[in-house]
């Protein structure tokens, strides 16, 4: 087994991003560090003395690097090892049918498999809405939004979100015009409570709020949307389709929209472009939806996240959903123009993550000290290490590195 020493760390991680290759499941211990490379392209690894070669070998499954804390000058291996998998992560994301994403939404709230309860979801799925609307639109430029509301559950998410924003420092207008059930009507008078204006809950009510809006957070259907719309959501809808909207524009440029899992309106797999209109952004819940292909993928993309940091490493391998790493502590992660990954190759790299997983350190003591770092946790360090890498690439790896 190759022997590593510090210098070695940023030339892998140069070597790694150059081939584009992906370290996605990271087993770290103060004395051992796996991790398996994307076997679409495997590699294999010769340290030198001060440089690193990387080259294709077809047999190559994991690849396995003794080394001790005191060789990688006192860093942690959990501190380096997610630099590592946030540097080499795929650009390209699965997008799932809506009945997938009804699957594993059950499966999630399962009693009897993940445990969770809706209000959970709810909360972290909201505050990924929020993050994203304050990534994009942050309120010192875009001080009023919109939350339009619907009767699911996107709509839960949509009054999670008001009160994140509204703590977030933006003036929050709610148009909700059908709540119903207790868990929706605790959300209500928390935002109540803030004072946050609720717009009348016909159409002239979302038109006025709309005419002061500065940005539109569309929660008002999601996966579960069938069928032409009925009222009172027809109208609104009309409203936020293009051509409506460019009667609107004559008044006042309308408002960024920003759409969650599938733009409201739209038909969750595939439905008339005339029935649409294009929001600026789209935050993707769990996993990109099959209906946002042609969205958020080709020359020109909208603006992407995926958000709902909850998915459990076995659920996302059954489900071969090859999540993107999420940054440090943050509930989104961006993808904007990332293209699709085919179920193959998805399913592929769950396989490789589950063999590197089942290939972590054996023996007792290294099984107490280790810690299993899902490529998900890696992006804290992303962009001072990915310049850092870029540089490295210019200059520290030269010639010698084959790939
Ligand atoms: N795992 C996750 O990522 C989670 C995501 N969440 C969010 O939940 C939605 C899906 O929620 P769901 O309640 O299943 O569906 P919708 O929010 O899309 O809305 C269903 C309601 O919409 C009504 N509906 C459907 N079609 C129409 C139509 N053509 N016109 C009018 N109304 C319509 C439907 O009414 P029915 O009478 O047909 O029952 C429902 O009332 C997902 O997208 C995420 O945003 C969860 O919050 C947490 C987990």
């Amino acid at each position: 087994m190759p022997r590593c020493s510090p210098a070695h760390w940023p030339l892998l991680q140069a070597a790694l991003h150059r081939s584009r290759q992906c370290a996605r499941q990271i087993v770290a211990s103060p004395s051992h560090l796996a991790f398996s490379v994307n076997l679409s392209k495997p590699l294999c690894f010769e340290l030198r003395r001060k440089s690193i070669r990387a080259y294709p070998q077809r047999s190559l499954r994991t690849m396995s690097i003794a080394t001790t804390s005191a060789q990688v000058g006192g860093a942690t291996p959990t501190g380096l090892a997610p630099s590592l998998a946030a540097l080499a992560a795929p650009r390209a994301v699965r997008f799932i049918s809506a009945s997938e994403a009804s699957e594993i939404d059950a499966a999630l709230m399962s009693p009897d498999q993940h445990g969770y309860a809706l209000e959970q979801l709810m909360e972290l799925a909201g505050l990924a809405c929020a993050q994203t609307v304050f990534r994009s639109y942050p309120p010192d430029t875009f001080p009023v939004i919109l939350v339009a509301v619907g009767p699911g559950n996107q709509g839960g998410d949509g009054l999670v979100a008001a009160r994140h924003l509204h703590h977030f420092g933006y003036n929050v207008l709610v148009w909700a015009p059908r709540l119903k059930g207790d868990h929706i009507s605790r959300l209500e008078r928390q935002l109540r409570n803030l004072d946050v204006f609720f717009a009348m809950a016909d159409d002239s009510g979302f038109e006025d709020a709309l005419d002061q809006a500065d940005v539109v957070l569309d929660t008002i259907f999601g996966f579960s949307f069938k069928g032409p719309p009925r009222e009172p959501f027809a109208n609104v809808l009309k409203a936020l389709i293009e051509e409506s909207r460019m009667e609107f524009q004559m008044r006042r440029p309308c408002p960024p929209v920003v759409s969650v899992d599938i733009p409201s309106g739209w038909p969750s797999e595939r439905g008339r472009q005339s029935e649409r209109f294009i929001p600026e952004v789209l935050l993707s819940l769990t996993a990109p939806k099959s209906g946002i292909r042609s969205l958020v993928t080709g020359s020109k993309p909208v603006r992407h996240f995926i958000g709902g940091r909850f998915i459990p490493k076995a659920l996302e391998h059954q489900y071969a959903l090859a999540l993107p790493a999420y940054p440090g502590d943050e509930q989104i992660v961006e993808v904007t123009g990332w293209e699709e990954m085919s179920l193959e190759q998805a399913r592929h790299l769950a396989q490789q993550e589950m063999e590197a997983l089942a290939s972590a350190p054996s023996n007792s003591d290294e099984v107490a000290a280790s810690t299993v770092v899902p490529a998900g946790t890696a992006a804290a360090h992303l962009s001072h290490q990915a310049d850092a890498a870029q540089k490295l690439e210019a200059g520290a790896v030269d010639d010698q590195q084959k790939v």
